[in-house]
């Protein structure tokens, strides 16, 4: 019995040959028309099509995919989603040797370089055994700015594993918090052209050490912050948010901006620079406080310049002030900003604390005021100490100390002179006699000056009837 073959016949090698070379004949000239006769984008378009079904009948239905998307704009704001923030940082670390296509950056002051996945690259990894995999994804429609671009990671795991993606999250952000804890480098924020922060590293070298300020000040600063980064519970226990405010005053050139980098390192707190005559609206004030960090140090330069008052800096041009109100923002600071987060500083600085709205000076607004007055000797002993490498720390040291510094004590006593002006006669030279007697000369110049005005105020006063004309040399102040 022949049953595999009845009614069949098996066809010979030579008819199967002509088959295929007549099907393959047919096809590249189906392929041939399909490019001569079809238009391009026509071509395009079907391929995409084509590819796009196989893709979808390929996909597995049982995946499930988690979108972490850059900011959340539920509340009509645009806030930083820390989510996010804490996965492209875990990313960047682990990506260097295992992603196909990355991306890299370094900003313009770094030493490190940032990797990132590019645009609709994949990286996998496995946690507790079970693959996941990431992608970065860019999603912008055709008219809009840069800004309106939207970035969102989707991180996609087998549908009947992903009540692991919650200890896979807090593994992530875990991993972030810990690389913050330790991280050296400071950002420093300041506003884009977007009105959003734009973050580069801040590498400012200054210090308490690098601080000419009189010790005691210095000291009570340094205890009041060490103080302050002690008092979680503090702050809980009397139900106040975990804030503090400083305003520093005084001239130009006597350490605000330094004393600010000073605290900063100290820290490790990011600096946040809001310059408020950028700041357009209170929604923008908001959403920028909103975006702002715990741990970190919010500035407000010249804040008696912001709000519609004269310029105080001699020679300036009227500047432009803020559109926001005073009261919109202290209705931030003691409000919405002081209770959204931890570990927050709020400084004002200011060259005339007396032009300074009542209201900003109120009790509890600014919880310290620190004056920045004119150079004392034992700032200038920090001066010289840092600048020419003398030691002077010891306080039986002075009995030894350079025979001008005697003239220079003098001399301090009765002129104004900024650390500024100080430390740039400082850089003048690497020979200790040189620089000193630069200072000297800078004192009695700065003498003399006064000596003429003093004058001049004699005669107009003397013409008032007016004898009270005192130039004396404010103390060092720090008010709680
Ligand atoms: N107290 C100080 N100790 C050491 N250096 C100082 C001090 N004050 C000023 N300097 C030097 O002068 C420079 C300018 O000072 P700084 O910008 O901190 O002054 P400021 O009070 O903030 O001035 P402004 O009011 O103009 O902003 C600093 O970079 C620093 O080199």
């Amino acid at each position: 019995m022949n049953m595999s073959l009845t009614g069949m016949s098996i066809p010979s090698i030579a008819s199967l040959f002509s088959v295929y070379a007549s099907l393959s004949a047919f096809i590249t000239l189906l392929q041939q028309a399909f490019d001569q006769f079809i238009p391009e984008r026509v071509r395009d378009y079907i391929i995409e099509k084509i590819e796009k079904w196989f893709s979808i009948s390929k996909s597995d239905p049982c995946l499930f995919k988690l979108v972490i998307e850059e900011s959340d704009d539920s509340e009509g704001y645009h806030c930083l989603n820390q989510v996010f923030e804490a996965c492209d940082k875990y990313l960047s670390t682990k990506l260097s040797n295992t992603a196909n296509c990355l991306k890299v950056s370094r900003q313009r002051a770094e030493d490190t370089l940032n990797f990132r996945l590019a645009q609709g690259e994949q990286f996998k990894e496995t946690f507790q055994g079970k693959e996941l995999v990431w992608s970065y994804v860019i999603s912008s429609n055709e008219n809009s700015r840069q800004q309106d671009e939207k970035r969102h990671f989707e991180l996609v795991i087998e549908e009947k594993h992903k009540e692991l993606l919650k200890s896979y999250l807090n593994y992530v952000l875990s991993f972030f918090d810990e690389m913050m804890e330790s991280k050296k480098d400071l950002n420093l924020h300041t506003l884009s052209m977007y009105m959003d922060w734009h973050s580069v590293e801040f590498k400012h070298p200054f210090t308490f050490d690098s601080l000419a300020m009189d010790p005691g000040l210095k000291k009570s600063i340094i205890d009041d912050l060490d103080r302050f980064v002690k008092r979680k519970e503090f702050y809980k226990r009397v139900g106040k948010a975990w804030k503090r405010g400083y305003l520093l005053y005084g001239p130009p050139g006597t350490g605000k901006s330094s004393l600010i980098a000073a605290m900063a390192n100290y820290l490790k707190f990011d600096i946040y620079d809001l310059q408020l005559d950028r700041v357009d609206s209170d929604s923008n004030l908001k959403q920028l406080m909103l975006n702002t960090n715990n741990k970190s140090i919010l500035v407000v330069e010249d804040i008696d310049c912001c709000f519609g008052l004269p310029s105080s800096r001699e020679g300036d041009e009227p500047q432009t002030t803020s559109k926001i109100s005073l009261s919109g923002l202290l209705n931030f600071v003691d409000g919405l900003w002081s209770s959204c987060g931890d570990e927050r500083i709020i400084i004002f600085t200011t060259n005339h604390k007396e032009k300074l709205d009542p209201a900003l000076l109120r009790a509890g607004r600014m919880d310290v005021h620190i004056h920045m007055s004119y150079l004392t000797m034992p700032a200038f002993r920090i001066l010289a100490s840092n600048y020419l490498q003398m030691n002077l720390h010891d306080e039986h040291e002075h009995e030894h100390e350079h025979p001008l510094f005697g003239e220079i004590e003098r001399l301090l006593q009765t002129v104004n002179v900024t650390a500024a002006e100080v430390s740039e006669e400082m850089l003048r030279s690497d020979d200790t006699e040189v620089v000193l007697r630069g200072v000297v000369h800078l004192l009695k110049g700065k003498k003399c000056d006064n000596k003429e005005t003093k004058e001049k105020q004699l005669t107009l006063s003397l013409s008032d009837k007016d004898m009270n004309l005192q130039v004396g040399k404010e103390e060092n102040l720090i008010k709680f």
